[in-house]
């Protein structure tokens, strides 16, 4: 007991109590080790073994001593303070019978005695001191005790109830602090000591953050799950490399500029915005490697853009939903981690393959490693739709505008006169762009008509070199084989293309050039560098377009399908068999090639049948039996034809029935009046209006001995909206826009539109009807015949080419809600003056904004010119070309 007291007091008195003592070191032979100092009560009941001090010497000195360290060397280790060997105590902390006062959290010498290691050499005083105290977890809240360890270099005092640090002023030595889960409010509240450089002050109860001037030496900084709300107050930490604000309040990443953080982690904060501009923000952190910002608000991956050195970006759970964000990184070329996962802009398709393909030097996406397959496959993206292709050509727009100042680039094409102002007025199949623009080019002197290139025919009231240059496809090849267009695409089975020339009319004219067109030219002619003002241009409603496309293009499907009967008793019979039928659509009765009748399945013609309309004739034709110049398309021996001379009563059956029909020659109603021959037309169409009108695309189709067919227009207007033939004017009987080849597109193997009768289709199709003018009876077996097949063919044809282009009108709509500003506006064309109104303030605006910016060209000033050219020239050595010396 008095031998105990007499260390205490000791200890209290001697500045060196805390020393190690050896029994070398002379000067400290008084002071005993801090491991030394007994505990009262124990002592009281191990009184019978032998003293303390005998034990220590017995047992500890020389395994101390082996294990002491030279001072500061662990600074080299990877963990620092890692007690590898095991540590020698005469008193473990678990046997400690802690006193009222230890319990309720006041730190007392034997505490601090059992939780002390690393013994360590103090250079200057020739002995022996602990550097490491760990007393993570004893619940304490007083820890002036501490003050007296000058020496610790390691303090863990995590996981206590700590609200002030005072005392760790007297450890001038202190290297590594950790305090994380206490209840401290004050930011590292003490003397700074010389040379702390890690802390970790996570899950306190931080909410300001102090200047941190004095304690300059930090490298690694955890202020992780406090109550901070804005980062401040570091910038005289020069050597800071690790940073951790996780779970905080803060909403603004500022203050951190020119640090030399490699790890930045501000996980779960409210941040929506990041510092940026000259001289801050994260481009100035220069050795940045690793930015961790998940589960925050921000929307743009451009603060990173210029962060060179950066190796992992982990930005998920963000708010980042456009795909142009990726290409900010693509000059990241240390980028290999990248998780951008949970925000919007992974729902956007083909955001992975253009992260591939941005990021060529990524190794993990979103947690998944980037493999070589993955890379090539994103290369191929096949079946890309046309709205996936619009957008995607968007954004390379955006991209290029953002990344390239109009100046000469690749991608442009060369021209040697400066961009004319163009407006394009772009819209789908039949929107009457093309009236409101003739009728706006008419009224305004200031806007010069464009005119395209086209191989469609012309039409009837068009006129060459207004509505279109009409040319041959030989031509246009030559054309375009001369580069004479700068755009080219296809629409509805013809080519439409723009050429330079027509550019240049509004720089001899100085006026602003109006197009109208499809989305796809617009968009190149954008791509080409040319700025022009797209406005879309479209009916208000769906219904007022379908009403309209019908109107113009019905006879396209009227006159197309007319089939030339000559001879042929396969056909006629098949034909007239297939319509026969009660239900021909789903179960007819078929005759196969073989001449035995199939009772269900899709109906069929003849394999022979479909061959020779096919390939052997030529243009195709559907023949009938009887005579003896009949074309041969099957054997007339063959199986099929015997059955067809024997089975006489089902073609009279056929014969009788159509007989007694006639049918109008303008509306192609089918009448029952058999006296075609004086009155052609039906009681409707004699007082009807349109009757005039139609009677000479009639009498043109009749000249061709052609079959109009009955009630055609009136079924195909029912096909969306039950109008009758009447509410509908045809207009343009003879409308090319649209080319056969189009509509007669086996649409099937796309997958989109699903015909009933294929074979049938494409033998109709093809084939023209001519009848012959002996055999009146089979004549009209045959008009009737095919007057209803081909109704139902025209009625699926009709429905696919409507609904194709009504979906590129939703895919025109859908894209320009999408890409705000890829229109300067939309115009309804149902309202011509509210559209023409806007087309000329449109038009007033290009006007001014191309006067005030037409400086002129000079192409040798521009400021990539002399590069570009030089390098040109460099490699195909001709450095002495005049260009080389342009100053
Ligand atoms: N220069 C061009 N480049 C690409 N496509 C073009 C061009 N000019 C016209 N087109 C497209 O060709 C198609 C046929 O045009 P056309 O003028 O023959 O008929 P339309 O669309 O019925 O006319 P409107 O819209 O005036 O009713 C349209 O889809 C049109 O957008």
């Amino acid at each position: 007991m008095e031998n105990v007291n007499k260390v205490e007091h000791e200890s209290q008195n001697s500045l060196l109590n805390y020393f190690a003592i050896l029994e070398n070191a002379s000067q400290c032979s008084a002071t005993p080790l801090p491991s030394q100092i007994g505990e009262t009560q124990e002592e009281e009941e191990d009184s019978s073994s032998e003293s303390e001090e005998e034990m220590f010497k017995s047992r500890t000195h020389t395994v101390v001593l082996e294990s002491a360290g030279d001072w500061g060397a662990h600074r080299f280790k990877d963990q620092p303070f890692a007690t590898r060997k095991k540590e020698v105590r005469i008193r473990n902390y678990g046997d400690l019978r802690l006193t009222k006062e230890e319990q309720q959290g006041v730190l007392s010498q034997r505490m601090i005695a059992c939780c002390v290691s690393n013994l360590e050499r103090v250079p200057e005083l020739n002995c022996y001191a602990y550097c490491k105290l760990a007393l993570e977890g004893k619940g304490l809240t007083d820890i002036t005790s501490i003050k007296k360890y000058h020496f610790i270099q390691y303090l863990n005092l995590s996981f206590n109830k700590l609200t002030t640090l005072q005392p760790l002023g007297d450890l001038p030595f202190l290297q590594y602090l950790y305090v994380n889960h206490n209840e401290l409010e004050d930011l590292l509240d003490f003397k700074a000591p010389f040379y702390l450089t890690h802390v970790n002050f996570s899950y306190n109860q931080v909410k300001k953050m102090r200047d941190l001037k004095d304690f300059w030496s930090l490298v690694h900084l955890d202020l992780s799950f406090n109550e901070i709300e804005a980062i401040e107050g570091l910038e005289s930490l020069k050597f800071l490399s690790y940073l951790d604000l996780s779970h905080n309040h803060i909403k603004v990443v500022e203050n951190i500029s020119n640090l030399r953080l490699q790890t930045l982690i501000i996980r779960a904060n409210m941040i929506e915005q990041i510092e940026e501009g000259e001289g801050v923000g994260f481009p100035t952190l220069v050795y940045i490697r690793t930015i961790n910002l998940t589960y925050n608000k921000i929307d743009s991956l451009r603060y990173f853009e210029a962060c060179y050195n950066l190796e992992t970006l982990i930005v998920a759970a963000n708010k980042i939903a456009s795909l142009m964000n990726i290409y900010y990184l693509r000059k990241l070329n240390s980028l290999r981690s990248l998780d951008i996962r949970e925000n919007p802009v992974c729902c956007v398709a083909h955001c992975f393959s253009l992260c591939y393909r941005t990021l060529p030097h990524l190794h993990e996406l979103n947690g998944d490693e980037v493999s070589l397959k993955k890379r090539v496959l994103s290369r191929f993206t096949q079946d890309i739709d046309y709205t996936l292709r619009a957008r995607l050509d968007r954004m390379e727009l955006l991209l290029l505008e953002h990344i390239n100042p109009p100046v000469i680039g690749a991608h442009v094409v060369p021209c040697d006169f400066p961009p004319p102002p163009i407006i394009v007025v772009a819209g789908p199949l039949g929107s009457r762009k093309k009236d409101v623009v003739f009728k706006f080019v008419s009224r305004n002197r200031k806007a010069v008509l464009g005119v395209s290139h086209t191989t469609r025919p012309q039409n009837a009231e068009e006129i060459e070199g207004r509505h279109y240059y009409f040319v041959e496809d030989s031509k246009f090849d030559d054309l375009l084989k001369h580069g004479e267009f700068i755009t080219v695409s296809d629409s509805y089975g013809f080519r439409y293309a723009i050429s330079f020339r027509e550019l240049r009319k509004s720089t001899t004219e100085n006026k602003v050039l109006i197009f109208y067109s499809d989305l796809s030219a617009a968009l190149m002619l954008k791509l080409m560098g040319l700025c022009p003002r797209i406005v879309l241009a479209l009916p208000v409603s769906e219904e007022i377009h379908l009403q309209w496309i019908k109107q113009t293009y019905i006879y396209k499907f009227i006159n197309r399908n007319l089939v030339l009967i000559k001879n042929c008793p396969t056909c006629v019979k098949e034909v007239a068999h297939y319509v026969s039928s009660e239900d021909s659509a789903v179960s007819s009765s078929t005759i196969n090639s073989n001449g035995t009748a199939s009772a269900s399945g899709t109906p069929a013609l003849s394999q022979d049948c479909l061959r020779s309309v096919s390939g052997e004739m030529g243009e195709g034709f559907i023949c009938m039996a009887g005579h003896d110049d009949c074309f041969t398309m099957g054997d007339r021996n063959s199986s099929l034809n015997k059955h067809y001379f024997e089975d006489v009563s089902e073609k009279r059956e056929v014969v009788h029935r159509t007989s007694e029909v006639s049918q109008c020659k303008t509306c192609c109603i089918t009448y029952t009046d058999a006296s075609t021959e004086t009155a052609p037309y039906c009681d409707e169409c004699i007082q009807c209006d349109t009757s005039n009108k139609l009677a000479a695309a009639s009498a043109r189709r009749d000249t061709n001995k052609s079959v109009a067919f009955c009630n055609s227009s009136a079924s195909l207007t029912d096909h969306h909206h039950h109008h009758h033939h009447h509410e509908q004017p045809i207009e343009d009987p003879e409308h090319k826009s649209v080319s056969d080849s189009f509509l007669l597109q086996d649409k099937t193997s796309s997958g989109s539109t699903h015909l009933n009768h294929p074979p049938i289709l494409s033998v109709l199709s093809k084939a023209q009807v001519h009848v012959d003018e002996d055999d009146t009876e089979k004549q009209e077996t045959v008009y009737m015949t095919a007057t209803e097949t081909f109704e139902m063919l025209q009625q699926e044809h009709l429905k696919i080419f409507l609904d194709d282009v009504m979906e590129n009108r939703t895919q025109m709509l859908e894209l320009h809600m999408e890409n705000t500003g890829l229109f300067r506006d939309v115009i309804f064309t149902n309202d011509v003056e509210d559209s023409l109104r806007r087309l000329k303030a449109l038009l007033k605006c290009t006007v001014e904004h191309h006067l005030s910016s037409s400086v002129p060209f000079e192409i040798e000033k521009d400021r990539n010119f002399k590069e570009v050219i030089a390098r040109k020239l460099k490699r195909i050595n001709l450095m002495d070309n005049k260009y080389s010396c342009i100053p």
